[in-house]
C-alpha cells in the first residue's frame, strides 16, 4: 500500500476513539490535531489541512444528537473529508475496447514515464487487451533500450528507432502500423527533460499534432511532494493533459501532498506507481485509496478487479470439482491465476478491510512465495495436474519431486511442501463436498438464508453478540478481517515448515465473493449465509492461510475453533 507512514498515523489517531458511545470533546481535539500533523508530515499544503479540520469540526458541532457514535461520527467526516480533498474535478479518458485508443506519455526526465508505460501495458495486457508500444524518446541514449527491454518482457509489440531522429517521424510510423494492425491500445514514450522548457513543450505539442492522442497521460514524480502542483499546471497548460499518473510513492513521505496538489490542478489522477516494478502499479480512486489508507478496505475495487480478471470457465471448472469434493492441482493453479491477474497479492490485501497493514508487514516476500508455487506447478505434467496421476500415491512419487524440482528451479522440499498443502485443502474440500457445505450456499438457499434473518432482528443480534464473544467484533460494530484472519492463522510467520512454503488452500472465489459482499456494507453485520460461506473461506486458510501468506505454522497462536463458529451458525439456524 502507498503511504504506509501517513495510513499507520491517521489509523492510529482515529483508534484513539472510544469504539462505545462517545468521545469526549477533548479526545476529539487530540485526534484531529493528530491527524492534522500527520497530513502535513506527508506535506499536504498547510492552508488545506486547515481547512480539512474545520470542516470535519463544523460536521461534529452540527450533530446535536448525543446518542450517536462520535467514533463513527469522527471517522467519516474525516474519510469524507480526505476524498474531497482527493478528488479530482474532471473525470478521465475511458477506453474503449471498440477502437485504436493512443495515449501519449508525458513528463520531466527520471519522473518515471518509460517504466510507468510498461506497467501500464502490463496492467492492461494481463486484463487481454491487445497493447503496444512506440518510443518517441530519440533524445535520451537508451530509452528505446529501455522501452524494448520492458516490451520483450511483457511480450507486447513495440516500434522505435536506432537511426531515425525526429521524434514526430517515429510517433507517426509507430501509430499508423498499430491502427493497421487493429491494436486496441497504442502508448507512446515521449522524451523528458531536466527543467520544463520551450523545446520539450515544442516536441511534445508537434507529436500531438502528428497522431492526434485520445489521451495525454502526464507522469509525475510524488517524491516532490506539494512542489508538484506547478509543474502539473505548466504542462496542463502546454498540452492538453487528460490524466496524471504519480510515481514513486513508495516509502516517500511527500506523497500526500503530491496527491492533494494534483487533485487541486483538477487533472484526475488514474494509477499511482508505488515501486520500480511492474506490479507496483495500482488504480486511483479517492474513495478506494482513503478506505485502504484508513485500514478499511475496498471491497468494490476487490470485487471490480476480480470481476475484470476471472477467468470464467477455468473458474467454473474449479468451482464443479470442488462441489463434487475434489480439489486438482490445476485447480490450485487456477487459484493462483485468478489471484496473479489481479496484480500483486499484497494490493489484494491491501484491498479487504483490516488487512492492508499485515500485508504491509509481511513485505514483498508474499509475491515471492506466490511466483514459486506458480513455477512448482508450472512444471507438473497434464496428467498429474488433473490428477489423473495421483502424484501423492505415485510409486515413483520421489522421482517425480525431484523432476518437479529441477524443472521449476527448486528445491524437493518446497515440492514436497507444496504436496502437503494441496493435500491438506483437497482433503477439507473433498469433507465439505461430501457434507454438501461447498455447494450449499448456491443463490437460492443464500436468499432463504438472508429471508431468515430479515425476518429475525433478534437472530442477528444473538449472532453478532456471538461473533464478538468469539473476538470477531471490530470497527464499525461489524468485522475486523485483520483480528479475523490472525485468529484463522494461528502462527503466521513462525518457525518451522519448509522455508517459503507454509501456504496451503485458498477459499474459492465464489465463496472469497460472498464473503466479500457481506462485509462491504460497512458497518452492521454480515448476513448469515455470508458468514457461513466466510468460515468455510476462513476453513480453507486454516492450513497456513492464503498460499503465500503461510508462515511455516510453526509459531503458535492456535488455530481458531472452526467448530465452534460453525456450531454457532447452526444454532443460529434454529
Ligand atoms: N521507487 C520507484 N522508482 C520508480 C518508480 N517509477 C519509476 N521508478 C524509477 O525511476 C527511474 C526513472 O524512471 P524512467 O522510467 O526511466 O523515467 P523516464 O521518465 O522515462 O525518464 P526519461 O526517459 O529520461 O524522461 C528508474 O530508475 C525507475 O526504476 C516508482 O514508482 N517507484
Amino acid at each position: 500500500m502507498v503511504l504506509v507512514e501517513l495510513g499507520r498515523s491517521l489509523r492510529a489517531s482515529l483508534n484513539k476513539l472510544s469504539t462505545i458511545g462517545g468521545a469526549s470533546e477533548e479526545v476529539i481535539a487530540t485526534v484531529l490535531n493528530e491527524i492534522s500533523r500527520a497530513l502535513i508530515e506527508a506535506d499536504v499544503s498547510v492552508g488545506l489541512v486547515k481547512a480539512m479540520k474545520e470542516k470535519i469540526k463544523a460536521k461534529i458541532e452540527l450533530t446535536s444528537d448525543s446518542h450517536i457514535n462520535k467514533k463513527k461520527l469522527v471517522q467519516k467526516a474525516v474519510q469524507d473529508e480526505l476524498v474531497s480533498m482527493l478528488q479530482p474535478a474532471t473525470k478521465p479518458y475511458l477506453m474503449s475496447r471498440k477502437k485504436t485508443n493512443v495515449i501519449m506519455f508525458v513528463g520531466l526526465q527520471g519522473a518515471g514515464k518509460t517504466t510507468t508505460i510498461a506497467k501500464f501495458a502490463g496492467y492492461y495486457a494481463r486484463k487481454g487487451w491487445k497493447v503496444s508500444m512506440v518510443c518517441c524518446d530519440s533524445f535520451r541514449a537508451g530509452a528505446f533500450d529501455q522501452l524494448k527491454q520492458n516490451a520483450t518482457k511483457l511480450r507486447v509489440p513495440f516500434y522505435g528507432s536506432y537511426t531515425e531522429a525526429d521524434p514526430v517521424v517515429i510517433a507517426e510510423k509507430g501509430v499508423a502500423q498499430f491502427r493497421k494492425e487493429k491494436y486496441e491500445i497504442v502508448l507512446i514514450d515521449t522524451s523528458g527533460r531536466h527543467r520544463q522548457e520551450a523545446g520539450l513543450f515544442e516536441e511534445m505539442q508537434e507529436i500531438s499534432a502528428a497522431v492526434d492522442p485520445d489521451n495525454t497521460v502526464f507522469v509525475m514524480d510524488g517524491t516532490q511532494g506539494q512542489a508538484v502542483y506547478d509543474q502539473a499546471m505548466g504542462f496542463h497548460d502546454a498540452v492538453d493533459v487528460g490524466s496524471v499518473i504519480v510515481t514513486k510513492l513508495d516509502g516517500h513521505a511527500k506523497g500526500g501532498g503530491a496527491l492533494s496538489a494534483v487533485a487541486a490542478t483538477a487533472s484526475p489522477i488514474i494509477f499511482l506507481g508505488s515501486g520500480e516494478k511492474f506490479d507496483d502499479f495500482e488504480p486511483f480512486n479517492a474513495k478506494s485509496f482513503v478506505a485502504k489508507l484508513l485500514g478499511f478496505g475496498d471491497i468494490r475495487g476487490f470485487m471490480d478487479e476480480l470481476q475484470s480478471v476471472k477467468d470464467k470457465d477455468a473458474e467454473k471448472k474449479t468451482q464443479a470439482n470442488m462441489i463434487k469434493g475434489k480439489f486438482t492441482f490445476r485447480d490450485l493453479y487456477t487459484k493462483f491465476e485468478s489471484m496473479s491477474k489481479m496484480g500483486s497479492l499484497s494490493k489484494v490485501m491491501g484491498m479487504m478491510p483490516g488487512m492492508g497493514g499485515m500485508a504491509s508487514m509481511m513485505g514483498g516476500d508474499m509475491d515471492a512465495k506466490f511466483k514459486t508455487f506458480k513455477f512448482i506447478l508450472d512444471s507438473f505434467s497434464d496428467d498429474e495436474l488433473d490428477g489423473k496421476i495421483d502424484i501423492h500415491t505415485a510409486p515413483d512419487r520421489q522421482k517425480r519431486i525431484e523432476r518437479i524440482a529441477r524443472g521449476s528451479g527448486t528445491h524437493p522440499a518446497q515440492v514436497e511442501g507444496l504436496l502437503q498443502q494441496h493435500k491438506m485443502f483437497a482433503g477439507m474440500v473433498s469433507k465439505m463436498g461430501k457434507s454438501g457445505m461447498m455447494g450449499g450456499m448456491d443463490e437460492k438457499k443464500m436468499k432463504h438464508a438472508q429471508e431468515q434473518m430479515k425476518r429475525n432482528p433478534a437472530l442477528a443480534k444473538r449472532a453478532e453478540e456471538m461473533a464478538k464473544a468469539n473476538g470477531m467484533g471490530g470497527m464499525d460494530g461489524g468485522f475486523d478481517m485483520a483480528s479475523m484472519m490472525q485468529n484463522a492463522m494461528g502462527g503466521m510467520g513462525g518457525g518451522g515448515g519448509v522455508p517459503g512454503m507454509g501456504g496451503g488452500g485458498m477459499p474459492d472465489m465464489a465463496t472469497m465473493q460472498k464473503m466479500m459482499q457481506g462485509m462491504g456494507g460497512g458497518g452492521g453485520m454480515p448476513d448469515m449465509a455470508s458468514m457461513q460461506n466466510m468460515m468455510q473461506g476462513m476453513q480453507g486458510m486454516q492450513g497456513g492461510g492464503m498460499p503465500p501468506m503461510g508462515g511455516g505454522g510453526g509459531g503458535g497462536g492456535g488455530a481458531p475453533d472452526f467448530a465452534a463458529l460453525n456450531q454457532m451458525m447452526a444454532n443460529m439456524g434454529k
